[in-house]
């Protein structure tokens, strides 16, 4: 067992995944550096949700190897990926997955309140991801009194709200009209550059993707090649760096 290049968060050699027997990763390798902004974009079912689950230690792959720094997710039991993830990791989801006895804050703020912080400075602090999200409106509703935007608002603060070193966002606006998904984005990928959190964006959109530092592209399973968006392209989401979030 090699460990990762220094300058790489994450990186992983020669996934494979067959879930089922149905080869959903055949044979994927790739490094994200630090801060950076990775899209892993490619068409349905090419298997960019699996590629996200096995990297953040949802899944355990068939075949191949994951490190985060220098710790080895796929030699990890369940519990110790789980602690990895809860103290590490950030995720959103397609869908919000919030918790419907909860009101928007308490959604917000739930990854800091199980991790003991003070309920009052919980409470500020999901208050402000909210109003940066532009859902602080929100704020005292349940989910099911609310749009699905302003749903997924709450899931990106929830994910933002512990500044984890590395997010995962699984298409996570491909459920809202265009106009809420480019303001969703931009806030996220705003705060993940002012605090350089390393994000990990599956998209099957070009124009999500070129929001990133770099995408790298999957057709069945495969990686088939590597698109940068140098400083000067994909102006929007470079463009929020100077957003202070
Ligand atoms: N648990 C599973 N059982 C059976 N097949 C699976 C499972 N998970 C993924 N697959 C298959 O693996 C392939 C890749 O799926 P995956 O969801 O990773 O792709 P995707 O690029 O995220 O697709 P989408 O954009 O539709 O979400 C698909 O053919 C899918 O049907």
């Amino acid at each position: 067992m090699v460990a990762p290049p220094d300058n790489d968060v994450l990186w992983a050699r020669a996934l494979h995944y067959s879930p089922n027997g149905s080869p959903a990763l055949q044979g994927v390798s790739l490094g994200v550096r630090e801060g950076e902004i990775l899209a892993v974009s490619g068409p349905r079912g090419s298997g960019k949700t699996s590629l996200l689950r096995c990297l953040s230690g949802r899944l355990v792959p068939t075949e191949g190897e994951v490190w985060f720094h220098s710790t080895a997710l796929h030699t990890m039991d369940r519990l110790q990926r789980e602690k990895l993830r809860r103290e590490s990791f950030g995720w959103i989801g397609t869908q919000p997955a919030l918790v419907a006895e909860l009101t928007g804050w308490e959604n917000a703020a739930l990854p800091l309140l199980l991790r003991g912080t003070a309920h009052r400075a919980a409470k500020s602090a999901a208050l402000d991801w909210l109003d940066r999200l532009d859902a602080g409106d929100c704020a005292h509703q349940r989910p099911h009194r609310l749009r699905q935007d302003q749903c997924q608002r709450i899931a990106v603060a929830r994910a933002l709200i512990t500044l984890p070193p590395l997010l995962f966002a699984d298409e996570p606006t491909a459920a809202l009209h265009r106009a809420d998904g480019n303001q969703v984005l931009r806030t996220l990928t705003a705060a993940a550059r002012s605090h350089r959190i390393t994000v990990l964006l599956a998209t099957g959109d070009p124009d999500v993707a070129a929001l990133a530092d770099r995408a790298v592209h999957l057709v069945d399973g495969r990686r088939t090649g590597e698109t940068p968006y140098p400083a000067t392209t994909g102006a929007e989401g470079r463009d929020t760096c100077s957003l202070s979030v």
